[in-house]
């Protein structure tokens, strides 16, 4: 894809429905400075953040060139220049089973002022998000939500979960292998670059990550001006024996004041590209002084970690949705992946918004490789676009999904044609 999809014109639909309520549809150009400032001082207020200073605002500014930006106007608000509703997306790399990825319509940033809630007006955004993906075309589309009630509703199901993990470190003592490569700490300027090049050199190990660069990063980091937990941030990194970054890990430590033996660690980000950076960063964290709880946020369901300490009720888990992802091309999203099993399955899916609705075969060889074509014949399974989406990374289970009454037919040859030996996980909030 290239960015031509910056100055593709709104969405016609959701353009004409908005007007028909008094509301104008429109892309935010993105040169406009004072365009832009509405527009961000109107999304950070749909997500009840703090007022934008123009300094927060203007380094924002800066990395937005590849984004494209909607927002809806309301001409009769005392403010008119800020839009009631927001919407951004990218078009973003999707790392799906075998290795591979597919390109995916990244969309963040849908607000709708409480002013002007329930009233149509995420439906009209999201409806035209969807047709432009299409247009464009995107088979997948992706998002990470607030809520997990919103996105059913436009045929988004929950492809990837993720899991808090809260550790008492006095119960939790470390069983797990302790290599030989050292634990360095640096700062966040030296981790700019190699950290994202380590974040890029695992992202095709796991499906359900999405690409990212740019402010995802650069937040990730505590480089915003206006972030208030940089403060606190710390960074460290692992190198093997021969001196090679092999992994990083942020933190922040919280004081407790009546007992500074009872601080809580909150570990921001772990990621790492061998099991030896993986088992040495926990370890780091797990066995710091005056720490009494590590609470690790937005970690795969799949983490080996419970395995490594000496009690397994010490790590308490909490799962959440994470990734949800909506296919809008069946064929495309079915061959964008590999397959556990060969096989021939007949796939029936009903989609509402009538993008993924059909019948298909999908006729897997023995390597696993994929074609996909359109079918009258007799469905072997049947569900809908929202359950294709949560078993299309190999995350929900077919088999428990038919327990569910959500999937039907042949659960057991779903589930092994689409299993994925890693659980799909996305690392990060976007
Ligand atoms: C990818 C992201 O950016 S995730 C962030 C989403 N944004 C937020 O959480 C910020 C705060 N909330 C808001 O800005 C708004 O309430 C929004 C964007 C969630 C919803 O906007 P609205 O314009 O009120 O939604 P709209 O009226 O178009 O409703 C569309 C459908 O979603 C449903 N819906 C909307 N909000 C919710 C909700 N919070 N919970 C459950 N269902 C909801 C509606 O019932 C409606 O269903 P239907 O059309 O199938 O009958």
């Amino acid at each position: 894809m290239g960015n031509d999809y910056l100055d593709m014109p709104v969405d016609p639909t959701s353009r004409d429905q908005l007007a028909a309520e008094g509301l104008r549809l429109e892309l935010v150009d993105i040169s406009d400075k004072q365009a832009f400032a509405a527009w961000s001082r109107a999304e950070s207020r749909g997500f009840h953040s703090p007022v934008q200073t123009e300094a927060a605002i203007e380094q924002r500014h800066s990395y937005f060139d590849d984004r494209r930006i909607t927002g809806v106007y309301d001409d009769s608000v005392p403010v008119p220049q800020e839009p009631v509703a927001t919407t951004m997306v990218w078009p973003a790399d999707l790392t799906v089973p075998g290795r591979r990825t597919v390109q995916s319509w990244a969309i963040s940033d849908v607000t709708v002022a409480p002013t002007h809630r329930r009233r149509g007006v995420a439906r009209a955004l999201l409806e035209a998000e969807l047709r432009t993906a299409q247009a464009h075309g995107a088979p997948i589309a992706t998002l990470t939500v607030s809520e997990s009630t919103i996105y059913g509703h436009f045929g988004f199901g929950p492809a990837a979960l993720a899991r808090d993990l809260t550790i008492d470190t006095r119960r939790a003592k470390w069983t797990g292998p302790r290599p030989a490569g050292r634990v360095h700490f640096v700062t966040a300027d030296q981790l700019l670059e190699p950290g994202l090049a380590l974040v890029e050199r695992v992202r095709l190990t796991t499906p359900g990550q999405i690409a990212y660069d740019g402010i995802l990063w650069d937040r990730q980091l505590g480089l915003m001006v206006d972030d208030e937990v940089a403060k606190k941030q710390r960074f460290v990194r692992y190198d093997d024996e021969s001196g090679r970054m092999q992994g990083f890990a942020s933190y922040t430590l919280n004081e407790n004041p009546a007992d500074f033996t009872q601080h809580r660690l909150d570990l921001l980000h772990l990621v790492t590209a061998t099991d030896d950076a993986y088992a040495a960063l926990w370890r780091f964290v797990l066995e710091m002084d005056l720490v009494s709880e590590v609470k690790a946020h937005l970690r795969p369901v799949d983490e080996p970690v419970r395995w490594m300490v000496s009690d397994f009720r010490a790590v308490k888990v909490a799962e959440l949705d994470h990734l949800w992802i909506r296919i809008l091309d069946v064929p495309a999203a079915l061959e964008a992946r590999t397959y556990a099993t060969p096989g021939r399955l007949v796939l029936s899916v009903s989609d509402p918004f009538g993008a993924a609705d059909g019948s298909w075969v999908l006729d897997v060889d023995d390597t696993g490789t994929p074609t996909v074509t359109p079918t009258d014949d007799p469905a072997d399974v049947s569900l809908t676009v929202e359950e294709l989406a949560a078993i299309y990374l190999g995350g929900a289970s077919p088999v428990m999904l038919h327990a569910a009454g959500r999937v039907r037919g042949d659960a057991a040859r779903l589930e092994a044609m689409f299993r994925s030996p890693v659980a799909p996980f996305l690392s990060h909030w976007f």
